[in-house]
């Protein structure tokens, strides 16, 4: 059913939400400047706007450790004295591996008691079991792992609470569209994927950021009234409210006022100025630069859309590793409130297993959305599309090869983030790799249960 566009008192609006909807198609283009709309917080960066120094960093043996999540057995000093490598039984390492225990943990396992790790201890007898999901059913052989349900009162405020601010603060969405803001369910989403989360003011932080991520999308690059077409000058002008512009005084403030001027600058600027308030200098640098990786990632897909170019499989798994949903898990600690050091989380092992796990969970994407973007305009590539077309493929074995792909990037991810949490136990290291898994397992479960928006082909 393809969605009304807006009404032409809304036009004026930017037309936001597709992002949110199963079939939102026929936007609207926001790409023009549009006169300012009232806004809510003043303009970021500005001295106000800023805590004058940064959120203390805790030691490490000071971390917070909400009650029943994750790091709690972490931040224990033996964990901290693990040897690098053992042969022998080690009660620490043994920590690390066992991982913690409680209702919501299951999905903060490196290895789960399906898949004892080498040289390890088994997993304590009684794993919480998770109830089943909301719903959906996950795609068969997909190598995960299932969380249990989220919390349903964190995910009411947070419901409520991002409905608030993408309405009143951003107006990142024209009202007719607010079944579809629903649908996409990011509260029971962001409370998924940080069941470490101590407040929910800090799960409002990946709230927000997720939204305002899925606005540029829909807005600029798909078609909810984006385009291909001089994506790189609205990109380039967007990603300025991340990563702020330092010019004279009269261009300065003109620059300002432009981040007011469509759904996709205004919703990044907000859930920036948000997250900087609440992140270390070095964090909000870390997410500016995946953010830039992301952006990147659009510009190859946009240039091959534009030259209808079909890439070569690596040459697409190249592209989607930026096009990627990497800047959600590695806020992972913000949103926990601690802080991976840069040095640690610069580490070549470090980013591995970050590029894995990003790289799996942007292939589970293309995977669930697979029909939906069968049925969008054009030719819409994802890995099974590109996998058939380049490898002479049906589409079942191409779904399928692609469904093996991904499993092997999640086997790879767990490899790499165990060999990391022995090979360097520091605490924040431990609960960062917990931080990323239980990510990947949370943006799993929204796909498989998201059947507003999702659904499986016919191949099994
Ligand atoms: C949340 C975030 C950082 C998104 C950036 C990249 C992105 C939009 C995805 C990885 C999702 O892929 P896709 O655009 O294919 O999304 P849908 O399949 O339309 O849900
Ligand atoms: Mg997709």
């Amino acid at each position: 059913m393809p969605v009304p566009g807006p009404s032409p008192a809304q036009s004026s609006l930017p037309a936001a939400a597709a992002r949110f909807g199963t079939h939102g198609r026929g936007a609207d283009a926001v790409t023009g400047g549009k006169p300012a709309l009232p806004t809510g917080p003043a303009l970021p960066f500005g001295p106000a706007a800023r805590p004058s120094h940064p959120v203390p960093v805790p030691a490490p043996e000071a971390l917070p450790v909400p009650a029943g999540g994750p790091g709690g057995d972490l931040a224990a000093a033996p964990v901290r004295q693990a040897a690098a490598t053992t042969a022998t039984p080690n009660p620490a390492l043994e920590r690390i591996m066992r991982g913690p225990s409680g209702v919501g943990t299951e999905g903060l396992f490196f290895f789960t008691p399906r898949q004892a790790p080498p040289a390890a201890p088994p997993a304590p007898a009684d794993p919480p079991a998770p109830r089943p999901a909301a719903g959906g059913r996950p795609i068969p052989g997909l190598y995960h792992h299932p969380v249990p349900e989220p919390d349903p009162a964190r995910v009411e405020e947070v419901s409520r609470r991002i409905k608030r601010w993408a309405v009143d603060e951003v107006q990142a969405y024209p009202p007719e569209w607010e079944d579809q803001f629903d649908g996409f369910s990011v509260g029971r989403y962001m409370v998924a994927c940080h069941p470490d989360a101590p407040t929910v003011d800090h799960l409002m932080i990946a709230t927000r950021l997720m939204v305002a991520e899925n606005v540029v999308d829909d807005c600029y690059c798909e078609d909810h009234g984006g385009s291909p077409v001089g994506l790189g000058g609205r990109l380039l002008l967007a990603h300025t409210a991340l990563d702020p512009v330092h010019t004279t005084a009269q261009y300065q403030s003109q620059w300002a006022q432009s981040l007011l001027s469509d759904a996709p600058r205004r919703s990044y600027r907000s859930a920036m100025e948000y997250f900087a308030q609440a992140a270390t200098p070095s964090q909000a640098d870390r997410y500016r630069h995946d953010m830039a990786r992301l952006h990147m990632g659009y510009l190859a897909e946009a240039a091959w859309a534009e030259t209808k170019y079909v890439p070569e499989v690596h040459e697409y798994l190249a592209m989607r590793q930026f096009n990627n949903f990497r800047p959600c898990p590695t806020i992972t600690d913000t949103v926990g409130g601690y802080e991976l050091p840069a040095d640690l989380h610069a580490m070549p092992a470090m980013q591995r297993v970050i590029a894995l796990a990003g790289n799996a969970t942007t292939i589970s994407n293309d995977l669930y959305s697979y029909t939906k973007e069968l049925d969008s305009p054009g030719l819409h590539l994802n890995l099974p599309v590109v996998i058939a077309a380049r490898e002479g493929l049906s589409d079942k074995e191409a779904y399928l090869k692609a469904v093996e792909i991904h499993n092997d990037l999640m086997h790879a991810f767990e490899a790499a983030a165990a060999e990391l949490a022995v090979s360097c136990p520091d605490p924040r290291v431990v609960r960062f790799l917990r931080g990323v898994a239980v990510w990947v397992d949370g943006n799993h479960y929204w796909h498989q249960s998201n059947t507003y928006r999702y659904s499986l082909p016919d191949f099994w």
